[in-house]
């Protein structure tokens, strides 16, 4: 590395930030803390400058998890930064190989969204799986989504779903987060991509945005972190 790159790199790792703010308490024989450290980088970082700061982490034995907060701005290559993160510290879980790993049934780091939506679910029974996705029709939508038990969302539409799109009783998962303008305050609010107003009447099980995706994904996270920790995961 070259002298002045490596004193940049020091300089913004050694700026970090405050250290523990997010404590996890977990009593008992595995009792532990984590901290953590957010490194905040500007937009113009260059991808090489990026990649030498995720490089020292990965060589720091202090640090056991590393996750880069997508999206990165355009000038850097996301799968380059993903595949950068040692696989053993990666607990996002989006290094190649451990979404190879996943696949193949060994054992991985998976990503925390999904686990969270699965702890949600909680139930291994056969299931058929269908995808909706940008280039499905809206009449179509609708025809699957009235069918659905489990109607899992991620778009990124405020109330794209909406109570007449649902049968009775089905169990939502909203993924979505939408930060817009209330309407009769002018603040900020966050809302999902389900209308939870209207279809909350008619689901048996149904998850709120803020308070339901969210939280159970920031602790799937520590969880994986905690498996990094510990060494759980057996990469030969
Ligand atoms: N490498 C990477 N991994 C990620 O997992 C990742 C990412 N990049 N980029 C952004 C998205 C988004 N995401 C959220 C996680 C928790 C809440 C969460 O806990 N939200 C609270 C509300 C928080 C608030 O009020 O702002 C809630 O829904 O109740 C939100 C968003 C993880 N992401």
């Amino acid at each position: 590395m070259k002298n002045e790159v490596k004193a940049e790199v020091d300089e913004i790792v050694a700026s970090g930030g405050r250290r523990p703010h997010l404590c996890v308490l977990l009593v008992g024989k595995d009792a532990a803390r984590i901290s953590s450290e957010s490194i905040k980088l500007p937009e113009s970082t260059s991808q090489k400058t990026l990649l030498q700061v995720i490089d020292k982490l990965n060589k720091n034995q202090e640090v056991d998890g590393i996750l880069v907060q997508l999206p990165v701005p355009g000038h850097i290559n996301e799968r380059s930064v993903c595949n950068a993160i040692d696989p053993s510290k990666d607990v996002d879980g989006f290094h190649t190989v451990n979404i190879g790993r996943f696949c193949a049934d060994q054992q991985a780091f998976v990503p925390a969204t999904p686990a969270g939506v699965m702890e949600i679910i909680r139930r291994t029974a056969d299931a058929t799986t269908t995808i909706c996705h940008r280039y499905t029709p809206p009449e179509q939508l609708t025809v699957f989504t009235k069918t659905a038990d489990i109607l899992v969302v991620a778009t990124g539409i405020p109330n794209l779903i909406t109570a007449d799109m649902v049968k009775e009783g089905v169990a939502v998962i909203d993924i979505g987060i939408n930060r817009i303008k209330d309407e009769k305050t002018g603040k900020i609010k966050l809302v999902g991509d389900v209308d939870f107003e209207g279809v909350s009447k008619k689901a048996s099980y149904i998850t709120p945005v803020p308070g339901g995706v969210g939280p159970i994904t920031v602790a799937m996270l520590m969880k994986n972190t905690m498996k990094a920790y510990r060494k759980e995961i057996n990469f030969d």
